[in-house]
């Protein structure tokens, strides 16, 4: 099938890589001219694992990326992998959906043949028929369900794993104004669906849009509740992983997103979690469950200051922070909960020292008045005190016998050799 692909950033990209890899004929519009270069040179524009040898193999075949919308007309089906921000209140920020939307309609005004466009950007229920469909309507003359179809097909994907996920998803959701809408996207996913282990759920948009929001509120919802129980269970000195583990073999809660500790970072859960809440607000009803979430995530790294705190005397002391990235395999520092662990080491005085094998160039605008080290054993050096705030492999593998004072008080659980340090705490064991 021949396919255009809107934005081409995390998901964009690893879209237009994968369906290339499925034998369909891509082109990516994206109006960053370095993006586009860069896929046409059949190189990665970001780093995932097993995007680069896709896009070596299929650019200048049937994968091209070009900032010229017009390139839709050429295809059948367009998908918008567009931002969808938060507005400074928190709630979702449609700007970019609706200049995209407008120049796709623009582009395909001239088309004669019938076109689906697919959204699958992250957008609240409503947003698709009522601002992408409206606007596309206007702009290109044509009417859904007349020359024009609409799809939803949120996205699941996991930064770091982006591409496994693409390709071996638990589900394909899809949303569709038409029978005929749903049947073209089952054909451009039928290798995917043809996997046991792949379920297809076919709804209306409404349901499809909600779908995203809701399992990404479950699972941030669910590392809130085991970082509540993990904080009580620290409590009574109890330790939370060997509870949730238990917790985990009971099949309907299962083990996986339990880690419990420094909580929820990245691009995705806090904005999506935020703009569910307010258009729930939006929409008079009151979140107050999805309010707390986000408390308890807000809670940790100050918890895991003080705990600190309660070692080492912070004023003047020199703390080393073990990871910056919001999870690790990636160098993306959005929303970490490293950096509110770096602004309230700084409000208690505190030198920070810090190391993560990727993303420390990214901090360094933020925090030019902080140390960067370049290694972990470098950062642990004579220090006072050190936390780690990302789960990175390689901290695994640690000696702290550089240390001025043996104190580690861990946000993610790593492994490391009680016996090498003075204090070992965990956030929540
Ligand atoms: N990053 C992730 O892991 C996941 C993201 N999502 C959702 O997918 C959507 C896209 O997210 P990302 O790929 O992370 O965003 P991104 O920010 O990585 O990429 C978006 C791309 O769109 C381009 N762009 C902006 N305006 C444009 C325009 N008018 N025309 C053409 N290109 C334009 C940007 O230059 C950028 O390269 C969001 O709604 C997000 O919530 C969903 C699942 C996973
Ligand atoms: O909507 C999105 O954009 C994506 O958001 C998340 O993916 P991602 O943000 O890449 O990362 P996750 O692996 O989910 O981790 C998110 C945060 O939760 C934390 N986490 C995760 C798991 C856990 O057990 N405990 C825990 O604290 C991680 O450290 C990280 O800060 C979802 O997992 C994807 O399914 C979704 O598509």
């Amino acid at each position: 099938m021949h396919v255009s692909i809107v934005g081409s950033g995390y998901v964009g990209t690893t879209v237009a890589a994968c369906l290339a890899d499925l034998g369909h004929e891509v082109v990516n519009i994206e109006i960053d001219q370095e993006i586009v270069d860069t896929i046409n040179a059949g190189e990665a524009p970001i780093h995932e694992s097993g995007l680069a040898e896709r896009i070596a193999e299929h650019a200048g075949t049937n994968l091209r990326a070009t900032t010229d919308y017009a390139a839709v007309r050429d295809t059948d089906i367009t998908f918008l992998c567009l931002p969808t921000p938060q507005a400074d209140d928190g709630s979702l920020d449609l700007a970019i959906m609706r200049a995209g939307s407008e120049s796709l309609g623009r582009a395909l005004e001239p088309k004669d043949d019938d076109h689906l466009v697919v959204v699958k950007s992250t957008v609240l229920p409503g947003t698709t028929e009522d601002v992408v469909g409206t606007i596309l309507e206007s702009e290109s003359g044509t009417r859904v369900g007349d020359g024009l179809e609409l799809a939803m097909n949120p996205e699941f994907l996991r930064m770091g794993t982006a591409v496994t996920d693409f390709l071996e998803p638990d589900k394909v959701v899809v949303g569709a104004t038409s029978d005929d809408a749903a049947a073209t996207l089952r054909e451009l996913y039928a290798p995917i669906l043809s996997r046991e282990e792949t379920a297809l759920v076919e709804t209306d948009i409404r349901e499809a849009e909600l779908i995203k929001y809701a399992n990404n509120a479950f699972l941030a919802s669910k590392i809130s509740l085991v970082n509540e129980l993990g904080n009580i269970a620290k409590e009574y000195g109890a330790d939370a992983y060997e509870v949730l583990e238990a917790v985990g073999l009971d099949d309907r809660l299962s083990e996986r997103f339990m880690r419990s500790g420094l909580g929820w970072g990245g691009s995705c859960f806090p904005k999506d979690v935020d703009a569910l809440r307010a258009g729930a607000r939006e929409q008079g009803y009151d979140p107050a469950l999805l309010d707390a979430v986000v408390a308890v995530n807000d809670g940790q790294p100050r918890r895991l200051v003080d705990s600190l705190a309660a070692h080492v005397d912070l004023e003047d002391a020199r703390i080393t922070v073990l990871g910056l990235s919001f999870k690790p395999g990636t160098d993306d520092i959005r929303k970490s909960r490293a950096l509110d662990v770096i602004e309230y080491l700084q409000d208690r005085g505190a030198a920070v020292v810090a190391y993560d094998p990727v993303a420390m160039e990214n901090v360094r605008p933020m925090y030019p008045d902080i140390e960067y080290a370049e290694s972990a054993a470098n950062a642990l050096a004579d220090a006072d005190g050190a936390v780690v705030a990302t789960d990175w492999p390689e901290f695994d593998d640690l000696t702290f016998d550089g240390m001025a004072q043996r104190v580690v008080v861990d946000g993610r659980r790593i492994d490391v050799d009680e016996a090498e340090l003075d204090v070992y705490e965990g956030l929540t064991w």
